[in-house]
């Protein structure tokens, strides 16, 4: 029986790699083969998940985070469809990982400014592509900092997070410093710009945004949105994933970019759908399966793919929610590594995390072998 583990990193807990290396490893059937396919939507892991599959170079410079704090950063420069292609991965500089704590204080610090600077730095390279992936970012400030980074003025701003002075965007278009190469987004999630399911409502929360402060963040999104719409004719509540990374979605594509789901660029490249099709058991996850897992998510993704070659998948979680409506039709397995009742910081720790997966993969290798052939 082949076995493929195909399960997005648990953020803060352990990459993609490692926990499909755990399953295979928990795993006792020896005979059939078991594939390893690092898997990723746009956050944290994903650049790394390409590297396994494309290979390449990884460049890092001194770069800085979310909060203007010195940091080292690294992004892959690899070929791709014939073209030099950067993949910078947005969790590196933006990430939510990077904060001890997220709180109201850090989602009004916070800035995509740092993920501008990468941009320009890949720019020296002579690329002839940029893929930008978004998700698990700390920040939500409409990648106003990002615009500003490359060339945009912020009318108004002050300090911190742009989106909370910024009174208006001046930038011309045609002179940003982007326009020579080909810009790809690859995003994890759908939302809009702004409103209930725009950028700051649906992850300022956990970003530590107040209701007053993400109410405040999501009014002034919308008069940038009509600013935008007004200028440029361009409406980025229409644009699914404008509200990704906290509305650097919308800002790259005012830029040019092209948007396309995360999790589809990283299946296309790993070869995802033709693997999955000579497989015999399929085994996915992610930190935390909850209704969000149905918007594009990897074992969202995973499974769809599977239910296409009626192969049996399961994804297994650090925490899941009780209820997950629609999904339990594209995955009626979701099992938690975890057995007994314990704290999230205990629950998260890398090398038991691990070494739970690979035990929930020998379970699980066992309840095939009692199935009748
Ligand atoms: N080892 C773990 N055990 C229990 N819960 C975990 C573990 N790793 C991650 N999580 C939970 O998953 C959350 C991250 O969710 P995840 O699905 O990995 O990322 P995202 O929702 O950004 O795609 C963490 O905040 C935590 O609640
Ligand atoms: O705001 C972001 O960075 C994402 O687009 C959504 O975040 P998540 O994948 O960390 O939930």
């Amino acid at each position: 029986m082949d076995i493929l583990a195909a399960i997005d990193s648990f953020k803060g807990s352990a990459s993609s790699f490692e926990l499909n290396q755990a399953v295979l490893n928990g795993w006792e059937d020896r005979k059939g083969r078991k594939i390893n396919v690092p898997i990723a939507d746009g956050g944290e892991n994903t650049a790394e998940a390409i590297y396994y599959a494309l290979g390449g170079t990884w460049r890092t410079i001194d770069g800085m985070d979310l909060l203007f704090r010195q940091r080292k950063i690294s992004y892959l420069l690899t070929t791709w469809q014939g073209k030099n292609t950067a993949v910078i991965e947005s969790a590196q500089a933006l990430g939510l990982d990077l904060l001890d704590k997220p709180t109201d204080q850090t989602i009004r610090l916070a800035s995509s400014y740092a993920l501008g600077e990468l941009i320009k730095d890949a720019l020296l390279q002579e690329v002839e592509q940029i893929i930008v992936t978004l998700g698990g970012s700390g920040c939500s400030d409409g990648g106003l900092g990002l615009l500003q980074s490359l060339g945009a003025s912020l009318e108004g701003y002050t300090e911190g997070n742009p989106l909370l002075s910024t009174k208006k965007l001046h930038f011309d278009r045609r002179n940003v410093l982007v326009s020579k190469v080909k810009l790809i987004i690859a995003a994890d999630v759908t939302n809009p710009y702004t409103g209930q399911q725009g950028a700051a409502w649906q992850f300022g929360r956990q970003k530590g945004g107040i209701d007053t402060t993400l109410a405040f963040l999501d009014k002034q999104a919308g008069k940038i949105a009509q600013q935008i719409k007004d200028f440029w004719e361009v409406d980025l509540d229409d644009i699914p994933g404008s509200g990704a990374a906290g509305g650097i979605g919308g800002a790259l594509f005012l830029l040019g970019a092209k948007m396309v789901s995360g999790f589809d660029l990283v299946s296309q490249i790993t070869g995802l759908e033709k693997k999955i099709e000579q497989a015999d058991v399929i085994i996915t996850g992610e930190g935390r399966i909850d209704q969000q897992t149905i918007h594009g998510k990897v074992p969202y993704g995973v499974a769809v793919l599977a239910k296409k070659y009626r192969k049996p998948i399961i994804a297994i979680c650090g925490s899941r929610d009780q209820e997950l409506e629609g999904l339990s039709d594209f995955l009626p397995i979701v099992l938690s590594i975890h057995l007994g009742p314990i704290g999230l910081e205990e629950a998260m720790e890398h090398r038991q995390t691990l070494e739970k997966t690979k035990i929930l993969g020998q379970t699980l290798s066992r309840f095939f072998t009692i199935l009748p052939k």
